[in-house]
């Protein structure tokens, strides 16, 4: 198939370009490489470009004339969507529109899309399905809803489908060494912590430890990458067979506190590094557990990696090599 990845580069995205390029499709990446870096790509053509350049955008489309699109380009962090909401609604909702729009005009009718457990809020009921209300306590999560709104709405209208994959927190690093997380300032909680084990930073702040949970903190299910790349094989498959439109949970089924992880990392990399506790960081939900029977029933995707000692060694070896390379 020939296939088109906004946000190939990044993080997700290249370890989704890595599979797809292993089973023989042809890839172009589009990416504006504002987070994401070219040698992440590893298979394919990178086109660095920015999806408001409606008409980078459109020729590319055109030209290339992708059987399905995986639209991973957006950004991406809860806190700086609360400081920042109308990049996030640039970039992730009228950019979004830029690219819907010229598949329209182009005829390419098969979307997957990165959405993300932010769009249910705090969830009543826990793990969280599909059927829950989207409550999104934040810009970042209203920005996914919206995404997700125009692509129903555009599958009722045409013969336009998608399928939404709703991520819990994504963590880990490729397992033969090749991709991973690199952020020239980390802040989800593994790679902050695995960079706090190996000396980047002091300590590890713990944002809030007054939240309705065993022990305070906050919950979430980490899925590895490499099994949320997989799921988006599963989606593909799915879409190739016909199936109608849907929205599927990526997760686990079980979540860990931030308490539970930075053990977990102190264990792992066998460094007891400084913790220190500070309030509440904003937009923050207390628990995101997925439901993710239906991705499972419905496309048979089975995930390998979800021991979370795994997780964290994954992301520490990818860590331990890029200082060895920054360093030679
Ligand atoms: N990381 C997570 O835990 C997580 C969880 C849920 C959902 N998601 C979603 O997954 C997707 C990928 O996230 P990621 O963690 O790989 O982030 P990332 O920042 O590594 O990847 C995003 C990529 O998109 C590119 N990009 C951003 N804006 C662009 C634009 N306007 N034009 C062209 N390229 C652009 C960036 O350069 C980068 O390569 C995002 O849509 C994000 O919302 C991520
Ligand atoms: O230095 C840190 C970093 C994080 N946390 C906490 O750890 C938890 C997880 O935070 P983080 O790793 O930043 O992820 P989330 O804010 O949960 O968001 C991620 O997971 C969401 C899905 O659940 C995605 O939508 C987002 O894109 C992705 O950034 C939260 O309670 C944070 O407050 C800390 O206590 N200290």
């Amino acid at each position: 198939m020939r296939i088109l990845v906004t946000g190939g580069a990044g993080y997700i995205g290249s370890h989704v370009v890595k599979l797809l390029g292993e089973q023989g499709h042809e890839i172009v990446v589009f990416d504006n490489l504002s987070t994401g870096h070219a040698w992440a790509v590893l298979h394919g053509k990178l086109i660095a470009g920015d999806l408001a350049d409606k008409p980078l955008l459109d020729l590319v489309i055109r030209e290339f004339r992708p059987d399905t699109v995986l639209h991973f380009a957006a950004s991406i962090k809860v806190e700086e969507s609360v400081r920042e909401p109308l990049v996030y609604f640039y970039n992730n909702v009228v950019n979004t529109m830029n690219l819907l729009d010229s598949m329209v005009k182009h005829g390419v009718k098969n979307l997957i899309y990165s959405s993300t457990a932010a769009v249910y809020g705090i969830p009543d009921r826990m793990p969280v399905d599909e059927s829950a209300p989207l409550c999104p306590i934040n810009p970042y999560g209203s920005s996914k809803v919206m995404g997700e709104a125009i692509m129903r709405d555009l599958a009722v209208s045409s013969d336009f489908k998608f399928v939404a994959l709703r991520y819990f927190n994504v963590a880990g690093a490729d397992p033969d060494g090749q991709l991973g997380q690199v952020y020239r300032d980390a802040t989800h909680l593994i790679a902050r912590s695995i960079k706090t084990a190996t000396g980047e930073y002091p300590y590890l702040t713990i944002f809030g430890d007054n939240y309705p949970t065993p022990d305070g903190t906050c919950i979430r299910d980490y899925i590895h990458v490499s099994d949320l790349a997989s799921a988006h094989l599963s989606a593909l498959e799915y879409l190739r067979a016909d199936g109608e439109s849907k929205v599927f949970n990526c997760g686990y089924g079980y979540g860990f506190s931030v308490r539970d992880v930075v053990e977990t990392v102190k264990t792992v990399s066998g460094v007891d590094f400084k913790v220190k506790m500070a309030d509440r960081r904003a937009g923050d939900p207390p628990a995101l557990i997925a439901d993710s029977s239906k991705l499972r029933s419905l496309t048979g995707w089975t995930p390998r990696y979800g021991d979370l000692s795994y997780i964290v060694n994954s992301a520490l070896e990818w860590e331990l090599l890029l200082k060895r390379k920054l360093a030679a």
